[in-house]
């Protein structure tokens, strides 16, 4: 497995890599949640083993930190092959490319992460080779320069993003395969807060895994996060166990909200409300007011501001609910309750 190019180890300190890895499901039947998905996935590898084929190219969208590098690796598993991993920001030459395509065994898969942010002309580059394993490759150069094509053996593509809306049309015709991630309910985070606590070998009770994982946004990455940081508060403030009251003090310690929501979540619910009445208002006017990328807020925030009934996107724009005031504590302006 070549990881030194796995982006998500360039974010992470390398105590919380170990970690990350340790908890990263290895197998289907390791993964919670994302349940149809998942049923979908055994078919297609099942299918492409019998058949001893490549599995079809594979695109994975969805918010941070629910499971589109893990479900690469697992895939990668399931099927027995090799797994190569690189990202879009990191190739910015097709000739990158083309050393890691020439470098693949049959089957192998080549994971490429951000992939939206691929340069168009590496991405050109890749439509041969995903539709007929095939790429053009510069022999020489000044005068002598010539090109000449080569086979590549079979391969799969996995490309994971969490902006499936900057992705160009070709290139997103070019996979047979296209799951969505979804925010996991309070219900399978728990079984992953459990799973990964029985792997940290830290007690807990279900109430508290509960507690954590209700608190987790919906994302399993925050979710063993939040573990691993009320795991420490446990050992040092109470007897090692975590229980309700634990992960209470833990979580109120470091500043998570009852529902989870994080720092931007809040700022894009107080932006609307204190700057605009609670809207409607445009994107691209709360993109500019809270100080965040559009296209960010609308695939990374609004998804789950929404799912959790904080917000709702209208023909006129963005408008908070009655539950975003109550959260944040706020009364609306000229509101009439008679009127609902
Ligand atoms: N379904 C799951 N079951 C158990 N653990 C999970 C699941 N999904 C994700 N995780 C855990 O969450 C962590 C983050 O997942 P992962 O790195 O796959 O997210 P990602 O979608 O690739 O995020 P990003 O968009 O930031 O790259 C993993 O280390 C893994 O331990
Ligand atoms: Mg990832």
């Amino acid at each position: 497995m070549n990881e030194h190019l796995d982006p998500d180890r360039e974010r992470l300190s390398p105590a919380e890599r170990d970690i990350e890895k340790v908890l990263r499901p290895q197998a289907f039947e390791d993964f919670t949640g994302q349940h149809k998905i998942l049923a979908n996935l055994k078919i297609f590898v099942q299918a492409a083993r019998q058949r001893g084929e490549a599995l079809d190219h594979v695109l994975l969208h969805g918010p941070p930190g629910l499971g589109k590098t893990t479900l690469s690796y697992i895939i990668a598993n399931e099927m027995g092959v090799g797994i190569k991993i690189t990202s879009g920001p990191v190739l910015d030459k097709p000739g990158d490319l083309a050393g890691l395509l020439t470098n693949l065994e049959t089957g192998d898969i080549l994971f490429i992460d951000e992939i939206h942010r691929l340069s168009p002309l590496v991405e050109e580059y890749l439509y041969s080779a995903m539709e007929d394993f095939k790429i053009d490759i510069m022999l020489e150069s000044g005068p002598n320069a010539r090109s000449v094509q080569i086979s590549l053996n079979p391969f799969t593509l996995v490309g994971a993003t969490t902006r499936s809306g900057l992705l160009t049309a070709p290139l997103r015709a070019r996979f047979g395969i296209n799951s969505r991630l979804e925010y996991y309910d309070a219900k399978l985070l728990t079984t992953i807060v459990l799973r990964s606590s029985s792997i940290l070998k830290t007690p807990i009770t279900d109430e508290g895994a509960y507690e954590i994982a209700r608190r987790s946004r919906g994302t399993p990455r925050i979710a063993n996060a939040l573990l691993r940081r009320t795991r420490d508060f446990a050992q040092i403030k109470g007897d090692g166990n975590i229980d309700t009251a634990i992960a209470k003090y833990a979580l109120n310690a470091l500043n998570v909200d009852e529902h989870g929501l994080d720092e931007m979540d809040n700022k894009i619910l107080t932006t609307i409300i204190d700057k605009f009445k609670g809207g409607p208002v445009g994107l691209k006017t709360i993109a500019t007011a809270v100080g965040e990328d559009e296209g960010t807020i609308e695939e990374v925030y609004e998804p789950f501001l929404i799912q959790e009934g904080f917000l709702m996107r209208t023909a006129r724009g963005r408008e908070v609910t009655e539950v975003a005031y109550k959260h944040l504590g706020k009364i609306k302006l000229g509101s009439n309750p008679s009127l609902f």
